[in-house]
């Protein structure tokens, strides 16, 4: 077995340094495959998706990923950002499905942003397209006629994407309480007439499922007023980034949140894919070992689960993260005092 490990800039290092202490107590053989990626790569490299990275991610049989994201870079040229690396990464390994659960652990109802009454209630999936939308259209500058600058993303999805990701999600459902909320924007876009048209027509695949239909507009607002309500949501690459950071808030933190980025390739063991926290390379808390290292080692644990078809080991991780929160061990995050390390030793002894 082998998992490519891409540690990234500013807090990726240090909180895949503590899943990579998780994975090396497992009872697994595994190699591991280093590389660079983001602001780091740019640095060393002079590119931030190296051509030396993406063979190790094409050897591997699933990538832990860090996170990316340098102010030194902003300035730079869009195709050389740090950001690049991830979303070339997502494109070039055709991982089209990404997986964000959100669920409250055991005595965290108190620390989430809402009531506890209503946050205890939040055990939902987010399945976001991640291959299309805006963040892969035409983009540029421009001045129009009257002189002024004018910048631009298509946002478009053709039938088969939408397909694909609605099948994804119909399947999630299947698995989970059989429910599936497709969140978009119908009453004013086409690329999201197009979306509900192509769902609805993947439904009558999965009569089991009992579908329904959202716009993001309201979903913001019922994941706040009601995140209970959602079992599987299925929405774009641009809505379903911006409502798994909401859904983060609503459980209690964003370094809580993993995700799981699949395809179509399967491997001697299960699915080929990319594991992160849904967070990114935070540089505000950078360098000062506090992050929350949990959502990585929960990515771990998807990463076991789906790329290496250990569910037990999968379980164990996930179980070792829950009992460190019910025993009161919490990162600054999460109002509590515990630094990076120290959650994954906690971890550690747990597992
Ligand atoms: N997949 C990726 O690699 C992603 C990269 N980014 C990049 O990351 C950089 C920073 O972006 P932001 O908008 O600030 O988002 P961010 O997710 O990095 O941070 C947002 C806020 O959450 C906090 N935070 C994030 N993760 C945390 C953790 N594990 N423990 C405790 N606190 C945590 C940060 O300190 C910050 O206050 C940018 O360059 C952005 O482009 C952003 C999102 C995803
Ligand atoms: C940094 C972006 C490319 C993506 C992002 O925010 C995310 O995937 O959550
Ligand atoms: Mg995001």
């Amino acid at each position: 077995m082998k998992i490519a490990v891409f540690p990234g800039d500013g807090i990726g290092p240090e909180v895949t340094a503590q899943a990579l202490r998780v994975l090396d107590a497992l009872p697994l053989q595994v190699s591991l495959l280093e590389g660079d990626v983001g602001g780091i790569a740019y640095k060393r490299h002079g590119h931030p998706l190296p051509d030396e990275t993406l063979v190790a991610a094409n050897e591997a049989d699933a990538i832990l990923f860090g996170a990316v994201g340098d102010f030194d870079c902003d300035n730079l040229e869009r195709h050389l950002r740090p950001e690049q690396a991830i979303l070339g990464l997502r494109r070039e390994l055709n991982l089209f499905a990404n997986l964000r659960p959100a669920k409250v652990f055991e005595g965290l109802e108190h620390t989430s942003a809402l009531k506890p009454e209503i946050a205890g209630a939040i055990d939902l999936l987010i399945v976001r397209e991640l291959n299309g939308d805006v963040y892969f259209g035409e983009k540029g500058m421009r001045t129009t006629d009257a002189g002024l600058r004018q910048g631009y993303d298509i946002m478009s999805y053709d039938e088969s994407e939408v397909r694909r990701i609605a099948v994804a999600g119909f399947e999630a459902a299947q698995k989970r309480r059989g429910r599936l909320c497709s969140v978009d924007k119908a009453n004013v876009l086409e690329t999201s007439q197009l979306w509900r048209d192509v769902v609805i027509e993947t439904h009558a695949d999965f009569p089991d499922v009992e579908l329904t239909h959202m716009y993001v507009d309201n979903a913001a607002m019922q994941l706040v007023k009601n995140p209970g309500q959602f079992d599987v949501v299925v929405t774009g690459n641009l809505f379903g980034d911006i409502l798994s950071d909401q859904a983060s808030m609503c459980v209690g933190s964003i370094g809580l949140l993993a995700s799981a980025s699949l395809g179509e390739r399967k491997t001697d063991y299960g699915t080929f894919g990319l594991y992160e926290p849904i967070h990114g390379s935070a540089p505000d808390i950078a360098g000062k070992g506090i992050a929350n290292p949990m959502a990585t080692v929960l990515s771990l644990a998807e990463l076991l689960r789906h790329s290496l078809g250990q569910e037990e080991l999968a379980k164990r991780v996930e179980n070792a993260v829950a009992k460190t929160l019910a025993d009161g061990i919490r990162g600054g995050d999460l109002g509590g005092d515990s630094n990076c390390a120290e959650i994954g030793d906690a971890i550690l002894t747990r597992l």
